[in-house]
């Protein structure tokens, strides 16, 4: 009798991962990132909620792709936090999943090596001891949530999340949005499409039963109770911003339309910024304006920076790679980010007391 192939016929291999609790038991949580990571979380939470009039600002690298730069780059925003904290929450951009237009590099977990090695056993590691030592250093984390199963190792170490632009839409997003810990934003898609960022929000809001997997790494029905803060990041799309007075201004009514809180987020990069990084302190200039004008729904910012401006293609020869240089989109330089930071800062201090509590 002829055997036939019938299923798994393209996977050419099933590589065991440890479990989220393995990998937990060698990089434990320590007390003071548990701490830390709780009063981040619950900073977010107060802003959103207006008890606390401030604004939240996740700022750091497209992509961590080098832990020293990484760590290097941290250390100089946790400076910068205690200083404009008065006015601003920063939260560090710790991106380690990179979802792709078409192809490219994916990431710290799925490629930790950027050599198509693909030890995502190492990545996880890897990222989950970066986590910790950003804690130590004293930053909450905001990163975006892309593989279903990574929650589950690293986000015990998270404040802050995103759903990016490309996966808004999709019901795994929203169905572990429903369970995540942190707040959650919510990209428009790239087409400029605020509904499905909203539906997701909605979709999050409820409880959900879902496949994924428990600590010990088991298939599991994971049962929620939904995520009641969600909100919205508006990122803009088709090639054209939409963080101008009108585009937030509908944005705020389809919310309230919708009955949902007034919460936006102004992403700086990507569309708002035509993906030129040197417009960042543009949009984060006219994001402030609106709010010295008296705006109360814009709650964050987003900005992608780095030590270097610009960004680098991945060279075969890694040593030949620019020290704090992004592998993925175009960033602000270092002192960019703090001039633009401080600005802010400086801005905001005159008139947070008028913001509605
Ligand atoms: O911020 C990151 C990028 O915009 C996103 O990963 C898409 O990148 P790509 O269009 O280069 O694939
Ligand atoms: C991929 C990102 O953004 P977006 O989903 O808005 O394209 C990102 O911020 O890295």
């Amino acid at each position: 009798m002829t055997h036939f192939a019938i299923e798994n016929i393209n996977v050419s291999a099933f590589d065991a991962m440890p479990s989220p609790e393995e990998i937990h038991a060698r990089l434990p949580l320590s007390p003071a990132a548990a701490s830390l990571v709780m009063n981040g979380r619950e900073v977010l939470r107060n802003i959103l909620d207006r008890r606390d009039r401030r604004l939240f600002v996740v700022v750091g690298p497209c992509s961590i792709h080098d832990p020293i730069a990484g760590l290097d780059y941290a250390r100089r925003l946790k400076t910068l936090a205690d200083e404009v904290s008065e006015t601003l929450y920063l939260v560090m951009r710790v991106y380690f999943e990179k979802p792709r237009t078409t192809t490219g590099w994916k990431g710290y977990i799925n490629d930790p090596d950027m050599d198509d090695s693909f030890r995502v056993d190492q990545g996880m590691q890897l990222a989950r001891e970066f986590l910790l030592e950003l804690a130590e250093i004293g930053l909450p984390a905001g990163t975006e949530a892309l593989d279903p199963i990574s929650p589950q190792y690293l986000g015990d170490l998270i404040a802050w999340t995103a759903i990016g632009a490309r996966t808004t839409e999709s019901q795994t997003h929203r169905e572990i949005s429903s369970g995540l810990s942190t707040p959650v934003g919510f990209k428009n898609g790239t087409n400029g499409d605020v509904a499905i960022a909203i539906n997701a929000i909605l979709s999050a809001s409820r409880p959900h039963s879902f496949l994924g997997i428990n600590g010990q790494g088991r298939t599991s029905i994971v049962r929620t109770r939904g995520n009641r803060y969600g909100h919205l990041v508006l990122r803009g799309g088709d090639g054209r911003p939409n963080y101008d007075t009108v585009s937030v201004q509908m944005a705020e009514q389809a919310l309230g339309k919708a009955g949902l809180p007034r919460n936006i987020v102004i992403d700086c990069s990507h569309a708002n910024s035509y993906k030129k990084p040197e417009l960042q302190p543009l949009v984060m200039a006219d994001v402030v304006n609106q709010v010295r004008l008296g705006n109360q729904s814009l709650v964050g910012m987003m900005v992608e920076s780095n030590l270097v401006a610009g960004n680098q293609a991945i060279p075969e020869d890694l040593s030949q790679l620019k020290y704090g240089c992004s592998v993925t989109d175009a960033c602000v330089d270092w002192e960019s980010t703090e001039k633009m930071i401080r600005d802010a800062a400086r801005l905001l201090h005159e008139v947070l007391p008028t913001r509605t509590g």
